[in-house]
């Protein structure tokens, strides 16, 4: 069953200079099966953020449509839980309230949505910090509450952007970790924005690359490799290197003149 699919979306803003709409992203056609983990990799500015706020349904296609679960999206979708790069906790709220929200929303009693959200704190690696405001944590910390807050209503979409950027290595990779179980025990379908290829690599059944702004799709990479529900062990896999190679080819990085990431 396809849960996620963009069929010929473009999004095209209006340009501050010049006044005029100018493509942002165009041709998008993909489709993410029930369970998939699927990333996005692409040159700073290409697109991808445009791509999972559509998905979500904050920014509309200027044309073409986004489906979730088989329903054209055209507003905020309750089956998909979306994680912004900026992390957009309530500075009013204490960290435990900003994990609860979503599940608060949903109407779970008090005494429920405060227990998984401290069971998620836990495994986000924030015991301790459960009445700590967000402005008393660091970015890193902060990514971590917003990752549990996310996960905390347990979407069946999951739709991340950047998740783990602003975490230290070894951090890093134990959430990712953590969310690689939870993404393949549960079957749950996601679909993550990175710029780190490995964490791309280990995590994902396919990679979608794409081109530098107006970003399409340049090249869909299937990770034909095991243990996608064990991203340690699937790093320390030989083939890794050589995946890792043909995606520097694709992003021209190294080759100063055309280098695209920024
Ligand atoms: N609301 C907006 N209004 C005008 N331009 C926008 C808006 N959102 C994004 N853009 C522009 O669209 C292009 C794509 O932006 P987007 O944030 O989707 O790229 P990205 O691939 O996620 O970048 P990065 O990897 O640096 O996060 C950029 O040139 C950006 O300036």
């Amino acid at each position: 069953m396809v849960e996620i699919e963009f069929r010929d979306v473009g999004k095209s803003f209006v340009d501050k200079q010049t006044g005029e709409l100018r493509p942002a992203v165009s041709n998008i056609s993909l489709s993410i099966a029930k369970g998939e983990v699927v990333s996005l990799i692409g040159p700073s500015g290409c697109g991808k953020s445009t791509l999972l706020n559509m998905g979500s349904g904050i920014y509309a296609p200027t044309s073409g449509q986004v489906f979730i679960a088989g329903q054209q999206v055209t507003k905020p979708v309750r089956e998909v839980a979306f994680m912004l790069q900026k992390d957009l906790l309530m500075q009013w709220r204490t960290i435990e309230d900003n994990v609860a929200l979503g599940l608060e929303i949903a109407g779970v009693d008090k005494a429920e949505r405060l227990r998984i959200a401290n069971e998620l704190l836990v495994k986000c690696h924030l015991r301790g910090f459960e009445k700590h405001y967000p402005y008393q944590l660091s970015g890193g910390m902060r990514q971590r509450a917003a990752l549990a807050r996310t996960l905390a209503v347990d979407p069946q979409v999951m739709l991340l952007d950047e998740p783990f950027s602003a975490l230290d290595a070894q951090t890093k990779m134990i959430l990712q970790q953590d969310l690689a179980k939870m993404l393949y025990e549960k079957k749950r379908t996601a679909l993550f924005i990175t710029h780190d290829l490995v964490e791309g690599i280990a995590l994902s059944d396919r990679l979608l690359v794409m081109s530098e702004r107006p970003g399409t799709i340049i090249e869909e990479i299937i990770i034909d490799l095991p243990l996608r529900d064990n991203p340690l062990e699937r790093r320390k896999l030989p083939e890794i290197g050589p995946l890792q190679g043909r995606l520097m080819d694709l992003l021209k990085i190294g080759k100063e003149e055309d280098a695209v990431l920024h």
